[in-house]
């Protein structure tokens, strides 16, 4: 709703001309009242309801222009009864299928691939790295995201998406006008594998090495061979360390579901959510003594997958878009409009709208199979969360209850992650580690905030060690968008039935970043990389992301929950144990379970509401309140 410009479409699919031109219409209309509305005072929940209905609209054409068919699935119908548990290897969820959603399987589209007519180096990578990305001063997210939140966006992409790589390798060289100013002069990687499917939208795709459901793969592993690495074949239970953290092998690497391009703080998280699906266990074993090593192991890995997408819709993602219609809107897809009160009495029995997403009889795929989509990866290449430091505070501080612990020590991110990082992390300790992430504010999403150590990075391999050749991760990103044929900028807008940019003055009031763009792309707004235009975009007050972004965040992110049988169908006594369904259900934030954990910490250290914010930020305890059931200001 940024934008109420009209432009020619030159690259949007046939299909949706006419419907771009009606969401013109709607964005216009629907932002003029909400104003009005807002302004006239009439009744305070009223703007909000009415955004709610806006993106309910929104939400509904994305599912019927913006899901394609993607590749061929032949799986076989199975047993649902039978296998009312999540597979290791993502199998068995789609209620006819086995094989969608399985490692494996392809990534699928929100739009058909590029028709632009640029080729994989215009312009060149690192000039754009260079010149529109690298980090020139660290720019902080304010009090509204903290370290935690920037680690748990990336426990959860590893729980959805990874490229499998091809065997081939491409070079990068960087031209001669920037190579001065860039860290590496040439980088080497391996292409994204493509297999030929020919698909409606495409003749090859992308394969997904992860499993792309919520399926805590992340901690889990994505199939048999890892799944068996994690467990410890006692009571359900998963392998840590007696200092709540993660073991490791002989070799110095991490035993969790997901190993590539760890860093602290992220391990941190993986160890978190095994400690959380252990105690799960002991619970289960004192209220169903029968139950034998798997089946506690299945049940405690249900209630745990639950737990993290619970946190993720109602929690993250409300900090992330922290604004009273996103914040109500989240609540409804989990709870619906009658809330949880009602749903604890009732059950699901009113649908989607009224009891929410989770709970509904049948998983809904709007006649698609579920997969994560590439459009998904690319808005979430948000890398410039991560800052160039870790602040360690000293939480043995005798300072007083109202204080922030004070810093003891600031060490290189790039210290934080791989083999040295874990070493780092042992020292530290789970505790200390949460109170001085909770502290520190993580990275703003805009333009010049690309970390400069991930221009020059030794990333690590599916096993977790490092690769042989280190890579400008910057210039990467804009090539792997380009490569794996994801729109530009304005295709990706219209594509979206959002209006395009016609001048770089519609994208943003910055001056300095208007010059910048004109020297990268001279006047051509088509030409403006994906990345570029979604960091460089004016955005929402609230919203740390791009409105870009966020359309495709409010499709994949119900999809996410109605897709899956486990939230669906299947979410239920009977297969998460009727003290299991109560775990989940009365775990709302990521706060309940570190609190859970370390009572006296949290006590001690967390003043604000959610998790996710900087912990000496003043609590809103409105915010636990459906913004439909808040008195009146
Ligand atoms: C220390 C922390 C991190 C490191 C070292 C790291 C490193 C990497 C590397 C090496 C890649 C693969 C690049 C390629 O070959 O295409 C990658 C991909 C990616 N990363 Fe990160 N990353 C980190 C944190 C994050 C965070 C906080 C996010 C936030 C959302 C994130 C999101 C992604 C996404 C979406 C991809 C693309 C995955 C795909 O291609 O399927 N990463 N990262």
């Amino acid at each position: 709703m940024a934008f109420f410009l009209s432009s020619s479409s030159n690259f949007v699919h046939p299909q949706l001309q006419p419907i771009v031109a009606k969401m013109t219409l709607l964005d216009t209309l629907f932002f003029y009242v909400i104003h009005f509305v807002d302004k006239l005072g009439i009744w305070h929940r009223l703007p909000v309801f009415m955004g709610l209905a806006y993106l309910g609209i929104r939400r509904h054409l994305h599912q019927r222009y913006n899901l394609l068919h993607v590749g061929r699935i032949n799986g076989q119908k199975y047993d649902t009864e039978r296998l009312s548990y999540r597979t290791a290897d993502g199998t068995c969820n789609h209620p006819h299928d086995h094989l969608v959603g399985s490692q494996g399987t392809c990534f699928g589209r929100n739009m058909p691939p590029s028709t632009s007519p640029y080729g994989l180096l215009e312009p060149h990578p690192a000039i754009v790295a260079s010149k529109l990305l690298a980090r020139k001063k660290f720019v902080d997210n304010g009090k509204q995201f903290n370290m935690i939140a920037c680690s748990w966006i990336q426990f959860m992409i590893h729980d959805w998406v990874d490229h499998l790589e091809d065997t081939e390798q491409v070079e990068i060289k960087s031209p001669e006008e920037i190579a001065t100013g860039c860290p590496l002069k040439s980088f080497k990687f391996y292409k994204t594998k493509k297999v030929p499917t020919a698909s409606t939208s495409s003749d090859s795709d992308c394969l997904n090495a992860r499993t792309p459901w919520w399926d805590g793969s992340v901690i889990y592993g994505n199939n048999m061979e890892g799944m068996q690495r994690v467990r410890t074949f006692k009571d359900g239970k998963l392998k840590i360390s007696g200092d709540g953290l993660l073991e490791h092998d002989e070799n110095g690497i991490p035993i969790s579901g997901d190993v590539r391009n760890c860093w602290a703080g992220f391990s941190l998280l993986q160890a978190l959510f095994a400690k959380e699906h252990n105690a799960v266990c002991d619970m289960l074993k004192v209220h169903y003594p029968d139950l034998d090593d798997e089946k506690l192991y299945r049940h405690a890995r249900l209630v745990t997958s639950a737990v993290i997408a619970k946190i993720h819709t109602i929690d993250w993602t409300a900090e992330l878009l922290k604004t009273d219609t996103l914040l109500a809107g989240m609540r409804i897809n989990w709870y619906g409009f009658l809330g949880k009160r009602f749903k604890d009495l009732h059950g699901h029995i009113l649908g989607p709208i009224l009891n929410g997403l989770v709970g509904l009889k049948k998983p809904r795929d709007h006649g698609v199979p579920y997969s994560l989509t590439e459009e998904f990866v690319s808005v979430y290449r948000m890398h410039a969360l991560l800052p160039d430091k870790l602040i360690l505070r000293d939480i043995e501080s005798t300072a007083s209850e109202d204080k922030c612990p004070p810093i003891l020590e600031e060490v290189l991110m790039r210290d934080m992650a791989g083999k040295e990082g874990e070493r780092r992390l042992s020292t530290i300790g789970m505790e200390q580690m949460l109170v001085s992430m909770g502290h520190q504010a993580c990275g703003a999403i805009t333009l010049w905030n690309y970390p400069s150590w991930m221009r020059n990075l030794i990333a690590h391999d599916v096993n977790g060690e490092d690769r042989a050749d280190p890579v400008d991760m910057a210039a990467l990103e804009i090539y792997r968008d380009r490569e794996r044929g994801v729109a530009r900028y304005n295709e990706f807008r219209r594509n979206l039935l959002m209006i395009p940019i016609n001048k770089w003055e519609d994208l943003t009031d910055d001056k300095e970043v208007v010059e910048a763009l004109k020297e990268v792309y001279g006047d051509d707004v088509e030409k403006l990389d994906l990345q570029v235009g979604l960091h460089a975009e004016k955005k929402i007050k609230g919203f740390a992301i791009s409105e870009t972004a966020f359309f495709i965040f409010l499709l994949i992110a119900s999809r996410r929950l109605e897709a899956d049988r486990f939230f669906t169908t299947n979410f239920n006594s009977k297969t998460y144990t009727e003290k299991g369904l109560e775990w989940v259900n009365k775990t709302e934030t990521l706060k309940d379970v570190i609190d859970r954990h370390f009572p006296d910490m949290t006590r001690r250290w967390m003043k604000c509401s959610s998790a996710f914010s900087v912990w000496d930020w003043e609590p809103n305890p409105e915010s636990y309140i459906p913004l439909y059931l808040r008195p009146a200001p």
